[in-house]
């Protein structure tokens, strides 16, 4: 009995030793997996910044990166480790080192001297997989590209395609035929101002992003969104209208890199590898923010469809191709001509979804940037009153009575000129612009692997002492073309509009109605700060730069 005890006991305990080791090695083996997974993980997170170690730049808060500091500082961060490790410097966005270059030289030698390594835009995170990628701005130039299998010059691609022809559909002659209606909206702006219930505090920023839409309403869409004009519109359905509005109003939203966007977007942010996958996915789960901006999508594309089909329809019944007889050709209209008559000269045939993205495009790239930089002249002006007694000088010395055309606002204006050069310095509608390089490429003493992210900072640039001398001082002379520091200055210091074959399309569209409202606005007012203006000025920082809390005014009349 008690060996049989015994027996049972040493049984038992052998069992118990038994399940003791395999509990312990599936404990060993969950450890081991974990481990794999973790380190896997971790060459994952590190592979982008191995590769570009050698940059200099400031020690990384994981799984921030740097994106802590931003947050705390704005871009004014990016003048601070400029200063500190020189004009060639790493910042993390997560994940995801950024090789940031800021001196005008650098900027040169990515933008235009090595444009054939360098030759894409990065895709932020917002925007893939999206309408936006059938764009311009994001639209990747391959390094040779194929057709009827043989290899042609990368000049043959889509994006080349796109831009040469639209490049010509922003030259002087059409850009002349606009200014009536670009006109209509900035005498809608001025009287916009007058009926303000309290004169003391214009909010100013609302007022000219109103004006900057409509302008892209009419001359990329030929619709009449009426938000400044309360006008009747004769566009068909009002409702049809303000539902476009609503949509691109979510889709300005959905593009915000922060963290109240949706889960594919912040993934992205720090596992991009499963971005796409697990977008394709929660677009199909409703409720999900990625399936909000799907649906938002789908219908803004239905919605410029529309609008394309209605053009082809005006032209295969060669009817009265436009509304009115003076009015020019809108965006899409000119784009359809354009495609028809020099498509046969492309290599590459654009689709109707290039036609529609380029037209979206223009809500996206066209608008806040204008209204930001026509709030930012007129924030700047109102607090120096010397630089406003010399515009109010210029803008007096021209005809009262009626508008400037095109060529007299080229030439009529040049203190006018200056100003805008000055407040784009002072507050850059982009302070960054990013490119990724192609293939391996040595930058600044550096070499970059391929699919590096090479970000220019023409906001550190312009607050560059050697360029522009007192940088922190508003000083539109600086820009005088007979002033020391102007003939001085490397030609690369300025780039508000970016550089090189990618730089901005619109900059002289932008630049002809910032021009126009100035003038007509200091024709009938002078502005000072309202009180309601915080002071300092903050700004928020997404994908482009805005006055946080808007720009509030107070307007006196003049006479
Ligand atoms: C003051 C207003 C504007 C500013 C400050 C501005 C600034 C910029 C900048 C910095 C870039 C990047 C350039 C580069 O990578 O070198 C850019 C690109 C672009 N902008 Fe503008 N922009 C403005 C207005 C407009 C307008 C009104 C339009 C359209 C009508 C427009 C359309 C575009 C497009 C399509 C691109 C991409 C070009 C390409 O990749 O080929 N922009 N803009």
């Amino acid at each position: 009995m008690q060996a049989s005890l015994m027996e049972i006991a040493t049984s038992y305990s052998g069992a118990l030793d038994a399940g003791h080791v395999a509990h312990q090695s599936v404990t060993v083996m969950v450890f081991i997996s974990f481990l794999s997974l973790f380190s896997a993980f971790l060459i994952y997170f590190y592979a982008p910044f191995w590769n570009v170690r050698k940059v200099p730049g400031p020690p990384t808060r994981f799984p921030l990166g740097h994106l802590h500091l931003l947050a705390k500082n704005g871009p004014d961060v990016f003048r601070a480790i400029a200063k500190e490790y020189g004009p060639i410097f790493r910042f993390h966005m997560g994940r995801q080192p950024l090789v940031i270059v800021a001196n005008a030289e650098l900027c040169k030698e990515v933008g235009i001297k090595k444009f054939k390594h360098i030759r894409n835009r990065s895709t932020p995170p917002p925007t893939v997989g999206s309408l936006h990628q059938d764009a311009l701005f994001l639209t990747q130039v391959p390094l040779t590209v194929r057709s009827a299998g043989c290899a042609h010059d990368a000049r043959d691609s889509t994006w080349s395609a796109m831009r040469n022809t639209v490049v010509p559909l922003y030259q002087p002659a059409r850009l002349a035929g606009l200014i009536p209606t670009m006109q209509s909206y900035v005498d809608a702006l001025v009287d916009n101002i007058a009926g303000c219930p309290d004169q003391d505090c214009i909010p100013f920023c609302q007022l000219s992003l109103r004006m900057a839409i409509d302008i892209i309403g009419k001359t990329a869409f030929g619709i009449e969104f009426g938000l400044s004009k309360n006008a009747e519109t004769d566009d068909g359905d009002d409702d049809d209208v303000r539902e476009f509005l609503r949509e691109y109003k979510r889709s300005m939203e959905f593009i915000k890199m922060d963290l109240s966007s949706s889960l594919s977007t912040i993934l992205g942010l720090f596992l991009p590898c499963i971005q796409t996958p697990c977008k394709r996915l929660l677009r199909r789960v409703p409720g999900t923010a990625d399936h909000k901006v799907d649906e938002n999508e789908r219908r803004m594309c239905r919605r410029i469809d529309a609008i394309i089909a209605g053009r082809r329809r005006e032209r295969a019944a060669a009817l009265q191709r436009r509304r009115d007889d003076d009015a020019p050709l809108d965006f899409i209209a000119a784009l359809l001509d354009a495609m028809e008559s020099g498509g046969g000269k492309q290599l590459v045939t654009l689709e109707d979804r290039h036609v529609r993205a380029l037209a979206y495009e223009h809500l996206i790239a066209g608008t806040k940037t204008t209204a930001f930089t026509l709030s930012s002249v007129l924030y700047l002006v109102s607090c120096h009153p010397r630089v406003e007694e010399t515009l109010l000088r210029e803008v007096d010395g021209f005809a009262p009575q009626r508008a400037p055309d095109a060529e007299e606002l080229q030439t009529r204006f040049p203190y006018l000129d200056q100003v805008i050069k000055e407040a784009m310095r002072f507050h850059l509608v982009s302070p960054l612009i990013a490119r990724q390089t192609s293939e391996r490429v040595e930058i600044g003493g550096y070499v970059l692997p391929k699919g590096a992210y090479v970000w220019l900072a023409p906001g550190v640039l312009a607050r560059d002492a050697a360029q522009f001398p007192d940088p922190e001082e508003f000083r539109p002379e600086r820009f005088a073309p007979e002033a020391e520091e102007e003939r001085a200055r490397h030609p690369y210091a300025h780039i508000p509009f970016g550089v090189g074959p990618r730089a901005c399309i619109g900059h002289k569209f932008a630049l002809q109605q910032v021009k126009l409202a100035v003038v007509q606005l200091y024709r009938r007012y002078v502005f000072r700060h309202s009180p309601a203006m915080e002071s300092p000025v903050q700004f928020d920082f997404d994908l482009v730069l805005a006055f946080r809390h808007g720009v509030k005014l107070r307007a006196i009349r003049r006479e």
